[in-house]
């Protein structure tokens, strides 16, 4: 199948979604840096309740994608509206607190409690500024959603005491304490073992079941790593998306191995996907 049957195939699923709003929209985005395009043309539009993973090679372009997708990065040419904003008209650090971020390689500050790491995603920083306290709402919203990634009763506990599945359920809600138009997950499962990477995918999946409107964009390289809630898919080759729709449409194992280059079975049991070599 070719790069352009696949995008026709591709586009009219994602129109027919038409309905909630679109809480990001990428029309003809390139981007270069240093000489090179790392990006050569991207549309994408994610509405309001979907749930969307990014899927492509080492080096595809999809940790440049999202670095669009949460204002950390600006396009060469084309549009990028983020929650009806756009790029380039908007103070970005204004964007950014309307963005959760959830970055596995997130550093907090050492002495910092899970509750104050939460915290720190009212302030957007590594450590809680000085003299700073939250309003009594800010602190029962920060236990409201410790509880719902599990972490209820680890409030106290430092940090760096932390296991990295523990880790990744804090930082879910450090991004969702502001109350986030838009959930971005970068490699999220990054270094975790089999429990710790299912523990964090449920918790994935109860908070986007508890909020109809809340929208997220997952990146990975693996259909192992991809919350049962996940509704849309995209993949990316040579900073293009070579399909991009429901999931049902694109996670398919002739467009999967298109975009990997490489002969790959996919399947899906229980809700979950899975990939080996066709
Ligand atoms: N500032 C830059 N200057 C030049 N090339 C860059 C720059 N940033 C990224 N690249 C290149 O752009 C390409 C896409 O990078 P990106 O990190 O988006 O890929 P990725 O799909 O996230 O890869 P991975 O799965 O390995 O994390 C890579 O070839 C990378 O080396």
């Amino acid at each position: 199948m070719t790069t352009a049957a696949v995008l026709s195939t591709t586009s009219d699923a994602t129109t027919s979604e038409a309905g909630a709003p679109p809480v990001l929209e990428l029309e003809a985005v390139t981007l270069r840096r240093n000489g090179k395009e790392l990006l050569g043309g991207v549309d994408l539009r994610v509405r309001q309740g979907e749930h969307w993973a990014v899927l492509g090679s080492n080096g595809a372009g999809k940790s440049t994608i999202l670095s669009l997708c949460g204002a950390q990065n600006h396009p060469t040419s084309g549009t990028v509206r983020i929650l009806g904003h756009q790029l380039g008209r908007i103070d970005v650090q204004t964007l950014r607190r309307m963005i959760g971020h959830v970055n596995p390689r997130h550093t907090a500050g050492a002495s910092l409690t899970v509750e104050q790491v939460v915290l720190t995603g009212l302030t957007g920083s590594a450590d809680l500024p000085r003299r700073w306290e939250p309003t009594p709402d800010e602190a029962s919203r920060v236990h409201e959603l410790l509880a719902r990634v599990g972490m209820a009763t680890r409030a106290g506990e430092r940090w760096p005491t932390l296991s990295q599945g523990e880790r990744g359920r804090t930082l879910i809600a450090r991004a969702l304490v502001g109350r986030p138009g838009l959930l971005l997950l970068d490699e999220p499962t990054t270094g975790l073992d089999l429990a710790a990477r299912e523990q964090f995918l449920a918790a994935v999946d109860d908070v986007v079941a508890e909020d109809p409107t809340a929208s997220t964009v997952l990146v990975t390289h693996h259909l192992e790593e991809l919350p049962r809630t996940t509704s849309h898919a995209a993949l990316v080759r040579g900073g293009v998306l070579v399909a991009a729709g429901p999931v049902d449409e694109v996670l398919t194992s002739e467009l999967v191995s298109a975009a990997f280059d490489h002969p790959i079975q996919v399947g899906r049991l229980n809700g979950r996907w899975h990939a080996t070599s066709a």
